[in-house]
């Protein structure tokens, strides 16, 4: 799979043809009385039709079989702890971590199968709000495509490989690596082995980067490192072929005599894409003072308020840490905004010891956090010197406007909640002096 090619760019109009099927698309219309190669033309939206062109998104699709030629659909049962009933427990404002979400060994789990949803807030219906799910998988998806009906999934996979075909073409997709899989677009995940990951769904508006302000017109994600698969049919005669749908929350299952992956060409702006974090281009303080993590913003989904995300993805990356004067790890504080994090690889800089890759914590509006103790002790007396840091490792955090529930799975069936994370700071005592 790594021979994959990509299309670069983010929000570009892109052109794609199956190399076996030259001029596929037409030329000079989208739909022609007869398309080539006997195909049916399928407009995908991804905005309204009467979007400001600067946010409209849409992809012309050309296929063998149009996507309305399915059986009804009916429930979906294999994918018990995917939910999005956020009163299952009471409220929660406490400091939470998860130990590593458990992977299956012995039972076969795919990767739908092995979906579980670990908080969130909003409401699918009304099109606001987000999800946090956790995916530990260990089988391919076979002759079975999936969608979201209710937003966008942006994947984060922290062990495992990602063998993903999309409608539109294939992308594999490593740890340390990330994809955005768009409200709609059909796609089957194939793994390698014991695979683990997070996702962060959201219903209200689609995934971009960030502006740049004085920042300027390069640094952070730049756009030339987004890739988004080409053009590529299956060619296998299948009859049997089933569609699990995400709708409303709940799962459903449709049976179709066709794969749905038959798209021989495509053009338009409504796309799947990955983005490596190695590409990331880190901009912090060369003076003084620890900068806000927004510095760090791969992808944000914006709500109606300005500068206020529904959801921010933001990563820890490898960096040089030069600040003089400073304490240098992240500073004690609360915040009006929600944060779920989960760790790729290596270690967390304000957290010495417990906070452990294929984990999480939540720290919920205005819950009180910051560097444990240990971390504390050795960075107020540190000698500051340009240091790399974070070297080898990779956090990221999702950071949400909304107030988030956690599911009953997170917080009791996972039996993954480490019930002693508060004591990390127990230990930060009053050295207050009056007298310096
Ligand atoms: O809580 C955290 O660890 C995330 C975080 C990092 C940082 O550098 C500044 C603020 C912040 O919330
Ligand atoms: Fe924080």
């Amino acid at each position: 799979m790594s021979k994959n090619k990509y299309l670069t760019g983010f929000g570009s109009h892109f052109s794609s043809e199956d190399p076996r099927c030259p001029n596929a698309l037409p030329a000079g219309q989208n739909s022609p009385q007869q398309c080539a190669y006997g195909l049916y033309a399928e407009q995908l939206s991804g905005t309204a039709f009467t979007a400001p062109r600067t946010e409209n998104l849409r992809t012309w699709l050309y296929r063998k079989v149009p996507s309305a030629v399915h059986k009804p659909f009916v429930q979906y049962k294999d994918c018990q702890y995917l939910n999005q009933n956020w009163d299952e427990r009471p409220p929660n404002p406490n400091q939470l971590r998860w130990k590593p979400f458990d992977i299956p060994v012995q039972k076969p789990v795919t990767f739908v199968e092995g979906l579980h949803t670990v908080c969130g807030a909003g409401d699918t219906r009304g099109r606001h709000g987000l999800a946090v799910h956790v995916y530990m998988c260990n089988k391919s998806m076979e002759n079975t495509a999936f969608y979201n009906s209710d937003g966008d999934f942006l994947i984060v996979p922290q062990q495992g490989v990602l063998n993903i075909t999309t409608e539109l073409g294939k992308m594999s997709v490593a740890p340390n690596e990330i994809c955005v899989i768009p409200l709609g677009i059909r796609f089957a995940v194939d793994v390698e082995g014991p695979t683990r990951g997070y996702i962060l769904e959201v219903y209200d508006n689609h995934f971009r980067i960030p502006d740049l302000g004085p920042i300027g017109a390069n640094g952070l994600a730049n756009p030339r490192d987004f890739k988004t698969p080409v053009a590529w049919f299956d060619d296998r005669q299948i009859v049997d072929f089933q569609i699990i749908s995400k709708f409303q929350g709940s799962l459903f299952v449709a049976k179709q005599n066709h794969s749905a992956f038959d798209v021989v060409a495509w053009h338009g702006n409504y796309v799947p894409y990955k983005y490596d974090l190695s590409n990331f281009m880190v901009i912090n303080s060369v003076s003084f003072d620890h900068c806000d993590p927004s510095i760090f913003t791969v992808l944000t989904c914006p709500s109606s308020r300005p500068g206020t995300a529904i959801a921010d993805f933001v990563i820890f990356p490898p960096r040089w840490s030069v600040q003089e004067h400073t304490f240098r790890p992240p500073y004690y504080h609360r915040n009006c905004m929600s944060e779920f994090m989960g760790l790729i690889l290596g270690r967390y800089e304000a957290k010495e010891e417990g906070f452990v890759a294929g984990g999480a914590t939540l720290h919920s509006i205005m819950t009180p956090h910051g560097p444990d103790a240990k971390c504390y002790e050795a960075a107020s007396k540190d000698n500051l010197r340009p240091e790399r840091i974070a070297e080898g490792t990779q956090a990221f955090m999702f950071e949400s406007s909304l107030s988030l529930a956690v599911t009953k799975w997170g917080e009791e069936t996972c039996k993954k909640i480490d019930s002693q994370y508060y004591e990390c700071w127990q230990a930060l005592n009053n050295n207050f002096q009056l007298k310096m």
